[in-house]
């Protein structure tokens, strides 16, 4: 019999577990892991009276895994997406809607796509690379990464760029979406002018991309994803609709722009920070880059930037923790999870639980190789959620973090400015949509291979 009451994790009077959405800390992640610990996968915290259900640890995320889909759903989780964005968009979806969505993306971001985007993706990082100076100063965080990633995006999956100003009403329209929908801002935010401002750009500017690229057909040599967009049928023979064509392209630019940045200067600064891994870095990366622009082979096999590359995504996880609406009830253990209600699934505990990860804190490489393979473990490595919703561009993430620090530390042989620099990230800034940087993060160049000789 399921009698048991869910803990409750212990707070102050009134304010309860103010820490849940405290801001520009990671206290959040500790009450999280602290609380797993003392309570188990299941509890509940309070703020200010309203009561929040966490399902944490590897449990959640193999609840995820083997069971969401007959218990949850993202439709009535991500409500705002929906109605600011169409019903249309993935994150929305579920069922057989979701999987034909899944079907179209996958397409897209599939291996065979992703080894066509990495000569563009390095070509957009040279670029940017060839005006810095030997002894500049560069404020990757902030300045460099989100413009890089940005242009990486739209020109290798949408044959366009985009000026710099976008990246800032990407910011601020996923930052605006993601607290409202975490309740963290009153839907008022949405009708903001500055709000509306920038989301009337991102859709003009979807709108005329499209329309263009109707006019031209396609522009390169290969089709990009605005092509395959404009001819791909669906199972019974239908092309997209206009509204169904235009729901992908905003999803790709925003969920892949601070993802991918702000983790590109995780990997960085780690890497930076380990010398001994630093070396191995570089050596893997020249053997390549001496010779010609790597492919997609050649950045599988760059294992320790690969180490480095998932290691920083379970130390820095930039989605700690995301909700689904329950739509139907559940056991688990002795508890009962009522239908009806929203539930956070904090699937980043699990990266710093010692029996999973042991020394969860330090930054070791070879967790991933043979034998040891950590991350293989049920449930421990969720970077990229899991279950049905799990990234659909998890596997050009990995690529786009690798090729960026490999270009970067390649061409400048960078080091961190201070060379004593500790870098402090922060949950839920204003301005971030995701885990950010406090303050500032600056790199030195130290060298400047000539673009002439990586041609
Ligand atoms: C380090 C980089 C990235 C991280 C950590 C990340 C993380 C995530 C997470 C945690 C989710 C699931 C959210 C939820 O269901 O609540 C997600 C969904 C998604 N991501 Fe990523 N992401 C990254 C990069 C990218 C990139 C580069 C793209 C595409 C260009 C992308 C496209 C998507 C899409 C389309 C979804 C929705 C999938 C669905 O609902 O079926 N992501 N991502």
């Amino acid at each position: 019999m399921l009698t048991k009451e869910i803990p409750v994790a212990k707070g102050l009077p009134l304010i309860g577990n103010l820490v849940f959405l405290s801001k520009n800390n990671r206290k959040f992640e500790q009450f999280c892991i602290e609380n797993y610990r003392k309570l188990g996968p299941l509890y509940k915290a309070c703020v200010l009276g309203k009561e929040f259900k966490i399902f944490a640890g590897p449990e959640a995320n193999m609840f995820v895994t083997q069971q969401g889909i007959h218990h949850l759903t993202t439709r009535e989780a991500f409500m705002v997406m929906e109605k600011e964005f169409g019903e249309n968009t993935i994150m929305v979806l579920d069922g057989d809607s979701h999987r034909r969505s899944r079907k179209i993306v996958d397409q897209f971001l599939n291996a065979a796509a992703i080894a066509q985007y990495v000569n563009p993706m390095i070509q957009v990082t040279l670029n940017f690379i060839k005006d810095w100076q030997i002894g500049q100063r560069i404020e990757l965080f902030h300045a460099a990464l989100p413009k890089i990633i940005l242009n990486q995006l739209s020109s290798a999956l949408l044959s366009c760029t985009l000026t710099d100003d976008f990246v800032e009403d990407i910011y601020i329209c996923i930052s605006t979406l993601l607290k409202v929908t975490s309740e963290q801002k009153g839907e008022s935010a949405l009708r903001k002018p500055t709000y509306l401002k920038v989301k009337n750009r991102m859709l003009t500017f979807v709108k005329q991309l499209v329309d263009e690229r109707r006019k031209t057909g396609q522009v390169t040599d290969s089709p990009d994803v605005v092509d395959f967009l404009l001819s791909v049928k669906d199972d019974d023979g239908q092309l997209l609709t206009e509204e169904e064509i235009f729901s992908y392209i905003p999803i790709i630019i925003a969920a892949g722009l601070d993802t991918v940045a702000h983790t590109s200067a995780f990997l960085i600064y780690e890497i930076l920070k380990h010398p001994e891994i630093y070396q191995q870095v570089m050596a893997e990366v020249s053997a390549v880059f001496d010779n010609r622009i790597p492919d997609l082979e050649d950045m599988k096999n760059m294992k320790v930037l690969r180490g480095a590359a998932m290691e920083t995504l379970r130390l820095h996880p930039v989605v700690f923790m995301t909700q689904r609406y329950v739509q139907h009830p559940f056991d688990y253990q002795d508890y009962r999870v009522e239908s009806g209600q929203i539930m956070y699934f904090a699937s980043g505990v699990s990266h710093f639980l010692p029996e999973l990860f042991p020394n969860p804190y330090t930054f070791d490489v070879e967790r991933y190789a043979p034998p040891r393979e950590e991350h293989k473990q049920p449930g421990a490595f969720a970077p990229f959620f899991l279950g049905p919703h799990r990234c659909a561009g998890a596997r050009l993430a990995e690529i786009q973090l690798m090729l960026t620090a490999a270009t970067i530390l390649y061409t400048v042989q960078p080091q961190l400015d201070p060379p004593n620099y500790t870098m402090k990230t922060a949950l839920y800034t204003e301005e971030s949509p995701t885990l950010a940087v406090k303050g500032n993060f600056y790199i030195k160049t130290r060298r400047k291979i000539p673009l002439s000789s990586l041609a």
